[in-house]
């Protein structure tokens, strides 16, 4: 029998509720307050703000997120136990009073069980529980949250010792700093695994900030804010000078529903692979962008209204693309030239053999096409580059050669939180320098830092340089996955002329401690490796170096936090990464291949016809490169560097190419998505400058 709640508890809940929504009122006109002040000057800290990208529903929705988890610390601070807080009265009670809030009203989804087509936000993929994998969603948890104070606040004391935790920024350079003058390279893997990496996660995961005031906070100044959890860089560090504060803002949370608990952080993009980076997380998005896959010439990414990016002379623009991060750096921007090339190969081709299909129709099974290549890119040539046959296997991660896949609706294809931050492992892959591989002329090479947040090199050789970067991406390795990464990210992130700039290793640390994960050893224990003690000798997939070098900073290695541990871990055998980290990268992706009703092996009216789907099984990213660009010959494994027994370069035309006569359809499959003409719609859209 629940205990009833006494009167006078539920009055101060009803209270504390209604507090809680005036102070929402407030934030939300103190930002609107903060939008009309003039912008500052770039500084390094607020290119970092602009690349987590700003979308004002993100925000307001993180607005009400704060003001329902600040509620839930209130009634703790007010004496309720925490069997009161999980009795789901109390949070009933909260939740009806925001009702009136209009980003809690009750979304009530109507779903399109036979819809062949994908919607944009990634809502009703799963008909029982449309919101999963749904962009605004809060992030899924692989294991609870640990706020220092139970709800919200981060991370900064150990669990066991209680002494404060070590400072990111020494963690870095005691564990992550690149020894030699140069970093060791791969002697296997091409960077097309590096540049795969970091396209492919804008693919699953955004987490916005809490604030998207361009530069205005300064956490430094004002270290108590909610949003701010500054890092003090400590004194007589090799690159920053003594005094050195990173202007860190914390990530913006989300409620399911508005639905009270502990602050969870928000995934402002689709979580499944859908090539939401491509055409957008929004119906407003795909609208824009449809019309606009490349620009005039047809050879660079179109422009967005206002310029989000350096740019370097007038004759050169940002990009518009379906994910804000798109010239994070040129061979990322390089990446989204070449999936938007095979949207509009696929979307001519399939017009030439179906002169009476809509307009609508070519768009959508263009992108279905396109999405299905890049799925079975990712999880054919990507994942068994560099994860273990174990994992592959244990987590279903590798396609049929023949028949369909199974569909589970059981499992949750959201983006768990920890992998936002595993998934950084690739940080480790990022080379010193970005380079054009010209034809018939020596390469041209360019040191990464000026070219952050710049899309300069995409406009050398008259447009012709995303070919050039991506040959580079083919033909030549990278970093070897390690610990150590490259001095351009770990002291030189996003460097202004004046010299500011910041330290990813120290941005992936506090990352962890603000989203409130649990450290290393808690996950070893969940992938049923063995735990960890107060020993140094119990990091047993920690080679001697490694643990000298954790041991220099941790006093206790169950205190190890989870980027450090993951990529100083030893190579699994057959592996480029750890036991942890093929655990947690496997587990997440077999939800996204098994959780995914629109993945590419699942039957019609969702996947593929047999036909299609062999053909789609076709794929490979040389074939996609031979598709787009006008070149000779290319390796086969794309993700391997060429070598002449293992891995010949080999012509183009000896490459299969899709057959698309196999899209002859028998059954007339288009039901609309419930979009207006979509003329129509843009137009009302660019009135309102929605990017
Ligand atoms: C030049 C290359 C790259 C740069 C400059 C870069 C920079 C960044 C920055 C600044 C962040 C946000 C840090 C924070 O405030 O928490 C970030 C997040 C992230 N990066 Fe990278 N990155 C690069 C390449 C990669 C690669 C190759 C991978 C994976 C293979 C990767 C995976 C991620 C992931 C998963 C996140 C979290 C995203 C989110 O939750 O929104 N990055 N990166
Ligand atoms: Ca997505």
């Amino acid at each position: 029998l629940r205990r009833e709640i006494p009167p006078q508890k539920q009055n101060h809940a009803i209270r504390v509720m209604e507090d809680a929504k005036q102070h929402y009122m407030q934030l939300l006109n103190t930002n609107d307050e903060l939008e009309r002040q003039l912008k500052e000057k770039p500084k390094a800290h607020s290119k970092h703000q602009s690349f987590h990208g700003r979308d004002k529903k993100a925000h307001s929705l993180s607005l009400v997120s704060r003001a329902i988890v600040g509620s839930v610390g209130a009634l703790k601070k007010l004496g309720f136990t925490p069997e009161e807080l999980r009795d789901g009265r109390v949070f009933d009670m909260i939740q009806t009073g925001f009702r009136d809030i209009k980003q809690c009203n009750k979304n009530d989804y109507v779903c399109d069980a036979e819809s062949p087509y994908r919607t944009p936000d990634g809502s009703c993929n799963n008909l029982e529980n449309p919101t999963w994998g749904k962009r605004f969603q809060p992030q899924r948890r692989i294991l609870p949250a640990t706020y220092e104070n139970g709800f919200d606040s981060p991370l900064t004391r150990s669990r066991y010792t209680n002494r404060t935790l070590p400072n990111p920024r020494t963690i870095s350079n005691s564990v992550h700093r690149q020894e030699g003058d140069a970093p060791i390279m791969s002697n296997r893997l091409s960077l097309n695994v590096f540049q795969t990496g970091q396209y492919l996660n804008h693919d699953f995961i955004s987490t916005p900030l809490e604030t998207d005031d361009e530069g205005k906070l300064d956490c430094c100044k004002e270290r108590n804010r909610k949003e701010c959890f500054p890092v003090l860089i400590p004194k007589g560090d090799p690159h920053f000078p003594d005094g050195t504060c990173f202007n860190f803002i914390r990530s913006a949370g989300s409620t399911a529903n508005c639905r009270p608990g502990i602050k969870e952080q928000q995934n402002q993009v689709t979580s499944y692979i859908d090539l939401s980076q491509v055409y957008g997380s929004s119906m407003q998005q795909e609208e824009r962008l449809r019309h606009l896959m490349m620009d005039a010439d047809g050879k660079m990414l179109p422009s967005p209204r206002k310029n989000t990016c350096q740019i370097t002379n007038t004759q050169e623009h940002c990009f518009l693309a379906g994910d804000a991060r798109v010239h994070e750096n040129p061979s990322l921007a390089s990446y989204h030239v070449l999936f938007a090339h095979l949207h509009n190969n696929l979307a001519t081709n399939l017009e030439k053999v179906h002169a009476n299909w809509t307009k609508e129709r070519i768009f959508q099974e263009a992108k279905k096409i396109n999405v299905a290549m890049y799925q079975h890119v990712v999880y054919n040539e990507f994942l068994p580059s560099f994860m273990s046959e174990r994992a592959l296997k244990r987590y279903n991660l590798k396609s049929n050669k023949l028949g369909y896949s199974t569909y589970d609706s059981a499992l949750d294809a959201t983006t768990a939180n920890e992998l936002g931050i595993a998934f950084r492992f690739g940080h480790s892959l990022i080379p010193s320098d970005q380079v054009l591989v010209v034809p018939n002329k020596p390469v041209e090479v360019f040191s990464l830092v000026p070219n952050f947040d710049n899309p300069h090199l995409l406009f050398l050789h008259n447009k012709s340089a995303a070919e050039y970067l991506l040959k580079w991406l083919f033909l030549f390795s990278g970093p070897e996955m390690d610990r150590e990464i490259v001095p351009e990210v770990r002291d030189r992130l996003f460097e202004t002329p004046n010299g500011q700039s910041l330290d990813l290793v120290v941005l992936n640390i506090q990352r962890g401690r603000d989203h409130g994960l649990q450290p290393y050893g808690e996950y070893r224990k969940w992938c049923g490796l063995s735990p960890l003690t107060e020993r140094f000798d119990s990091l047993v997939d920690h080679d001697e170096k490694s643990i000298k070098r954790l041991r220099m900073v941790y006093n206790d290695p169950r205190d190890i936090d989870l980027f450090p541990g993951l990529v100083s871990e030893k190579q699994e055998s057959g592996s480029s990464i750890g036991k942890t980290l093929n655990c947690i990268i496997g587990s997440q992706f077999q939800r996204f291949k098994q959780g995914d009703r629109y993945w590419y092996e699942n039957p019609p009216p969702a996947g593929f016809t047999p036909d299609q789907l062999n053909e789609i099984r076709k794929s490979t990213l040389a074939m996609i490169m031979c598709m787009s660009f006008d070149i000779n010959q290319i390796q086969r494994d794309a993700f391997k560097l060429p070598d002449e027994t293992n891995n010949p370069m080999i012509k183009c035309d000896d490459i299969p190419k899709l057959d698309l006569t196999k899209w002859n359809f028998s059954f007339e499959p288009v039901k609309s998505l419930g979009v207006p003409v979509f003329d129509e719609l843009s137009k009302i859209l660019r009135s309102f400058g929605a990017f």
